[in-house]
């Protein structure tokens, strides 16, 4: 686990073991860190951002290891303004978490520009962080420390003054309601609550931006709720947020602009009305039976699509092998889709329903997959031995 703070990035070996680490710390920031920046650049600009890793296989003995190029990121560039919230959506392994990696400075780019309050990340990352907080993808609290102790030593590491940082560390306590927690290690904290507190410490020297790599996954909803409606009010008071996320209800509901990541690539942005609309077609689900075996339901969707009757078409094992739908705007939509259906032999079908586009349906128009299809097949595709080794990150 790493921790993204304004004086650098540390494991958590350093937390734990690293005597006179502070006085080390103090050496790394200087002065001018805290100087203010103009105020009309955007709080997060990305340019033709790219970065490649190099995945090393281990050969059992006498075999050749062997190695293969991951292009995570293959130019990717946006802007996220003050006062917004940026949510990355995309399928496991899209490089959500990369492009966070890269902009949070843990990971350095192989090309492009960061721009972090017109600060270049590269070029100045101790005043970069200074601007920004990062939550890691894994919750990243040490057990034997309390959370206040966390959020003490997080803003001493940013210099935080001392008045400062005890008003920042209340209004942080009641906005994420930690009040019984705080004095408790964080050892008996449930998962919901460390989020909170990992959220707490990304806050706790007044960032103008914030970086949270999927803050809600796994979270009960409570904690849910209350993680946005900080952020809501974050955004209010002119922060930037950029924001991955899994779900898309949760993209669909906090995020101003919304960037559709699918294999290292941007592949769509802008609001999610915008989006929506940009497709102008019907979503239609059908139902041929109940419970319609895949060899019908394929022969159903090849019929449709040789008739020119759909622009995107799945399968959706999950229900009965139901026919998810995108029929374009100039189509006369589900009747039309049902006579061709009887035509083919399918004298009536068990339901068919109607309604308007989804990011869900924007993401399929996109790349021809669900986004559960896409993160089923990158789980799979995925190097066990390197998702391990950057759980352990
Ligand atoms: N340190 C690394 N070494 C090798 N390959 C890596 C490393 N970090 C990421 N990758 C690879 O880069 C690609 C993008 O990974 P990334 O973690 O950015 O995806 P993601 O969209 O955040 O997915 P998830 O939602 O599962 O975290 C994947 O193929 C991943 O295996």
């Amino acid at each position: 686990m790493a921790f993204v703070t304004p004086a650098g990035v540390f494991r958590r070996r350093d937390l734990v073991s690293c005597d006179g680490w502070l006085d080390k710390v103090s050496q790394w920031i200087g002065d001018e860190q805290y100087e203010d920046v103009g105020v009309d650049v955007p709080g997060l600009e990305v340019v033709d951002l790219k970065k490649s890793f190099l995945r090393k296989e281990k050969g059992k003995k006498g075999k050749r290891k062997r190695k293969e190029i991951v292009h995570a990121l293959n130019g990717v560039s946006f802007t996220a303004e003050r006062g917004q919230i940026y949510g990355l959506l995309g399928p496991n392994a899209c490089g959500k978490s990369t492009t966070m990696k890269c902009i949070g400075s843990i990971n350095a780019a192989d090309s492009g520009t960061i721009r972090v309050f017109g600060v270049d990340v590269s070029k100045q990352p101790y005043k970069a962080r200074q601007m920004f907080g990062y939550v890691h993808q894994d919750a990243g609290v040490d057990k034997i420390l309390t959370g206040r102790e966390h959020l003490d030593l997080f803003a001493d590491l940013a210099h935080v003054d001392t008045a400062r940082k005890e008003q920042n560390t209340e209004d942080l306590i009641t906005a994420l309601r930690m009040e019984n927690f705080i004095d408790l290690e964080t050892g008996v904290y449930s998962g919901g609550i460390k989020r909170r507190l990992d959220i707490a410490l990304a806050m706790v020297h007044q960032p103008g931006l914030l970086l949270l790599d999927e803050p809600t996954t796994g979270l009960d909803v409570e904690s849910r709720a209350i993680i946005w409606d900080l952020l809501r009010e974050f955004r209010g008071n002119g922060g930037c947020v950029l924001l991955t996320s899994h779900y898309l209800e949760e993209v669909d509901t906090l995020a101003d602009v919304v960037g559709i990541m699918d294999k290292g690539s941007l592949i769509a942005s802008g609001t999610t009305a915008e989006l929506k609309a940009s497709l102008g077609g019907t979503r239609v689900q059908i139902r041929i039976e109940e419970f319609t075996s895949q060899t019908e339901a394929e022969r159903a969707l090849e019929h449709l699509k040789a008739k020119g009757a759909i622009r995107q078409g799945l399968i959706n094992p999950g229900l009965g092998n139901a026919l998810e739908l995108v029929i374009p705007a100039n189509r006369d939509t589900s009747d039309a889709v049902e006579i061709l259906l009887r035509d083919a032999g399918f004298e009536s079908m068990f339901s068919v329903s109607k309604s308007r586009m989804s990011l869900g349906d924007v993401y399929l128009t996109a790349t021809g997959r669900s986004l559960q299809d896409a993160d089923r097949i990158a789980q799979a595709a995925r190097d066990p031995k390197q998702t391990k080794s950057e759980q352990i990150l």
